[in-house]
């Protein structure tokens, strides 16, 4: 299948409380000027295999990211999240019409279409898909303060989103890794515990999640980078 052939749903995920931001709030934060909220929006809305897309939000925030949300080239619709980034991943699938659905935090406003692409293929002939970076710094396990062990750093990425499934199957996987109350910080997470293959893409080290105020910093470096 080409990309025009492939429908998928982007699942924006954007309810958090941005906790470790120092009270900025990320996703209205501007990024040159427009919220990144919207530049994530503008973002998976231009990739060609995105059919319709669904954000995640804020119960209080509905009205504001709706708005947020005007005059795209595609459906969108605003849901309320959950208390974690799982719940609000599943009250998103709760809504995705089309038959793959592309996982992505609303705090990564850099993605490109490239990336987007690869991931959303990976996941057409293998069922599950993320994109990951090498890491360039020798990773330690430790516990308070002491090393346990070095892990091999060719066997390390840092994966990032979309992370890209099958809708029905991640709907009913996540839903029944939450049920298992099993830790999860990202989506295919519940893929693995499930004992599903999961392939790695290729991910951009630009692609960066928009975590702590430096990032933000870092974000606009790169934004400014690409339009001048
Ligand atoms: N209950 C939650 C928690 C997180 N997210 C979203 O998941 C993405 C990745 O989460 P993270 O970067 O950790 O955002 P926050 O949870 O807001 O950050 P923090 O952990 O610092 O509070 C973000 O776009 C965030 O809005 C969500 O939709 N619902
Ligand atoms: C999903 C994710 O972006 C993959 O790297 C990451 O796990 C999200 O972690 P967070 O603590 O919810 O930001």
């Amino acid at each position: 299948m080409s990309g025009g052939d492939i429908r998928c749903s982007a699942v924006i995920v954007a309810a958090g409380s941005a906790q470790r931001m120092q009270g900025i709030d990320k996703l209205l934060a501007p990024l040159d000027g427009v919220p990144v909220l919207r530049r994530t929006v503008e973002a998976l809305a231009s990739a060609p295999e995105i059919t319709e897309l669904i954000v995640v939000t804020r119960a209080d925030r509905l009205e504001a990211v709706q708005a947020l949300c005007e005059g795209l080239s595609k459906p969108v619709s605003v849901v309320p999240g959950g208390k974690t980034r799982a719940e609000s991943v599943l009250c998103g699938l709760s809504a995705a019409a089309m038959p793959y659905a592309a996982i992505h935090d609303g705090a990564r406003p850099l993605v490109t279409n490239e990336v987007i692409a690869q991931a959303i293929a990976a996941a057409v002939s293998c069922g599950a898909a993320a994109p990951a970076v090498s890491v360039h710094d020798t990773i330690k396990r430790a516990e308070s303060g002491l090393v346990l062990e070095t892990p091999d750093r060719s066997t390390l990425f840092a994966v990032q989103t979309p992370q890209v499934f099958r809708t029905e199957e991640i709907r009913s996987v996540l839903r029944w890794a939450i049920a298992q109350g099993l830790p999860l910080t990202d989506d295919c997470s519940a893929m693995e515990a499930a004992g599903r293959p999961v392939r790695l893409t290729p991910g951009d080290v630009e692609n960066l999640k928009i975590t702590t105020p430096v990032d933000l910093r870092i974000a606009e470096a790169i934004w400014k980078g690409r339009t001048t």
